[in-house]
């Protein structure tokens, strides 16, 4: 069981909330003049990335406070009931045990009085066999040819891993090209179809329940589309695989339990691409570069279990969120990878943060008296500077943002790599110290413009500054480093659930529109007019009937 402390009711939340009133008043620029040692104390170096989190608007009370905090929430405490198995999915009745999939030291993790560390290693076996005879081209398609297009057919947790770390690592990538459909609107696997031959294809039908409408949607479509190009039943063997939890369902869909690779309900949809839902990583990079990615996670995940709370990344990383949120009223948090290999790494911490946070009953059931998980967005940089970097920089709201990137290129043309990080350490830089209107003046008047000129135009060219960041500067992004950065915020989204006391793996909100949808589906089957819902609901209903 998790604990269930109200965070507001600690000691350590009363003192940071008097604590707050003294920061408010200050700015990050004189916080570092008052304190030259500021970089050291407030950066730590894990691995191979380096985390400044000295740009933030706390100072040495602020991190004591917040790791009293994590403390009288006894977050030691519920750290060790998910390593060592404890069912603290409590809503659904599961462990949640991502961490066991990347296990790399034999440790023993019981379920249910069993041990998983062999089942997750079969499963590893069969993922590096499989990829290693589709890669080689030994797997034959059914005329004999080699899988040359691998398309993975899922949504949510079951799409947007593999799509992220793909996308991210497609430097490491080999010959196969990748595929994902997610999307319900037939124009996704339309698309797709177009592009690739049934006698080269793999499919990849990838759903925890098997059960997703979408999923298995698509995945009809593209069964129907194979068997109508000139391939026959029993081809589906050769062709069609499923990552998944149901094995009675993937049976009677028609795919072989042989192509199918499990894995288990202890592991959260959006947690799951360390599971056999990596198997499209696994093709695209090769398996021994997945196994680097697990390592990577699994030093994250070893230095989350045992680092002191003071130098433990992702609780710290998770506390300076926390005190945005609850303290600042920060409504958003965006992540700017400068790297456009992992441009859907805010989209995918989407899922990740707010499907796992965005919760307003607490784990006593009753409905919180706090803000909880923030609205995740971000970009890749520089392109959002010349987009939405306007309102960080000089609208109302405070948005804490994390800037990530890394020290080397991958592809190191020309001057582009250094451009890129000017303008990384430049964003930062300027977010904190803004500009004043005295520099503004000044500039203004080097500009040659007139007093006059100078009165109107200034108030619009100030910058206040004081716009938190955190700076992450990976030395490379390779599987490993990026396998430790995903386990970070997989870990830093823990800790924001135990301060919050709200159950983090869990998702019930999603169902409700899965619900109605079903049922409005039947009546769009005739023309008649709609009248069973709200004037809206039924107004829109008949007139996609009269026009479609
Ligand atoms: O893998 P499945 O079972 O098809 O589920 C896909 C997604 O389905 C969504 O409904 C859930 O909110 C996600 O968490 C999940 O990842």
């Amino acid at each position: 069981m998790l604990p269930t402390v109200n965070f507001t009711e600690t000691a350590a939340y009363k003192y940071l909330a008097d604590h707050f009133i003294d920061i408010n008043k200050k700015s990050i620029k004189d916080l570092f003049t008052e304190d030259e040692a500021r970089f050291d104390k407030f950066s730590l170096l894990f691995e191979d990335i380096l985390v400044d989190y000295s740009k933030n608007r706390i100072d040495d009370t602020t991190i004591a406070l917040l790791i009293q905090l994590a403390r009288e929430c006894k977050l030691d405490e519920a750290i060790k009931a998910m390593f060592s198995g404890e069912k603290i999915n409590q809503t659904e009745g599961r462990q949640v045990l991502h961490i066991a999939l990347r296990d790399q030291s034999n440790d023993e993790i019981l379920v249910e009085g069993k041990n998983v560390i062999p089942e997750v290693y079969k499963v590893l076996d069969k993922m590096e066999k499989f990829s290693q005879q589709i890669i080689s081209g030994s797997w034959k398609g059914y005329t004999g040819k080699a899988i040359t297009d691998v398309v993975n057919i899922g949504i949510g947790g079951s799409d947007l891993g593999p799509v992220m770390v793909t996308e991210a690592l497609k430097a490491y990538k080999n010959h196969l090209n990748m595929h994902f459909v997610s999307n319900i609107d037939g124009t996704h696997i339309a698309e797709t179809l177009k592009k690739v031959d049934p006698e080269t294809t793999l499919f990849l039908i990838a759903s925890k329940t098997f059960t997703t409408q979408e999923t298995m949607t698509n995945a009809n479509t593209a069964r129907d589309w194979f068997l109508e190009n000139g391939a026959k039943k029993e081809d589906i063997a050769k062709h069609f695989a499923a990552l998944s939890t149901n094995a009675k369902d993937v049976s009677a869909f028609g795919i072989d339990t042989e192509n199918m690779f499990e894995f288990w309900d202890w592991v959260g949809g959006r947690y799951s691409l360390w599971s056999a839902i990596g198997l499209p990583i696994a093709l695209s990079i090769g398996y021994d570069n997945f196994k680097q990615l697990l390592a990577g996670a699994h030093a994250a995940d070893q230095h989350f279990e045992s680092a002191e709370f003071e130098i433990n990344v992702p609780v710290i990383l998770a506390l300076i969120g926390v005190w945005y949120v609850n303290f600042f009223d920060a409504e958003t948090q965006a992540i700017l990878p400068y790297d456009q290999y992992m441009h859907r790494f805010a989209a995918y911490f989407q899922q990740g943060d707010m499907e796992s946070n965005g919760k307003h009953v607490d784990r006593n059931g009753n409905d919180v008296t706090y803000e909880t998980g923030p609205i995740i967005w971000g970009e890749p940089g520089t392109n959002g500077q010349h987009a939405f970097y306007q309102l960080i920089h000089q609208g109302t709201r405070i948005i804490p943002c994390d800037f990530i990137a890394p020290a080397q290129s991958l592809n190191p043309i020309g001057n582009h790599h250094p451009i890129l990080l000017s303008n990384f350490f430049a964003q930062t830089e300027a977010l904190m110290n803004g500009k004043t209107k005295e520099e503004v003046v000044a500039e203004l008047k080097k500009e040659g413009k007139s007093d006059a000129e100078i009165d109107k135009l200034a108030p619009f060219k100030v910058f206040e500054g004081n716009r938190p960041t955190n700076s992450i500067l990976l030395k490379k992004v390779t599987p490993y480093s990026l396998g430790t950065l995903i386990a970070i915020y997989e870990h830093k989204i823990f800790v924001q659930g135990i301060i919050w006391n709200i159950f983090s793996f869990d998702q019930w909100g999603v169902e409700l529109g899965k619900q109605l949808a079903k049922s409005i589906l039947p009546e769009l089957a005739s023309d008649a007019a709609i009248t069973s819902h709200d004037g809206s609901t039924n107004g829109l209903i008949n007139q996609y009937k009269s026009w479609r």
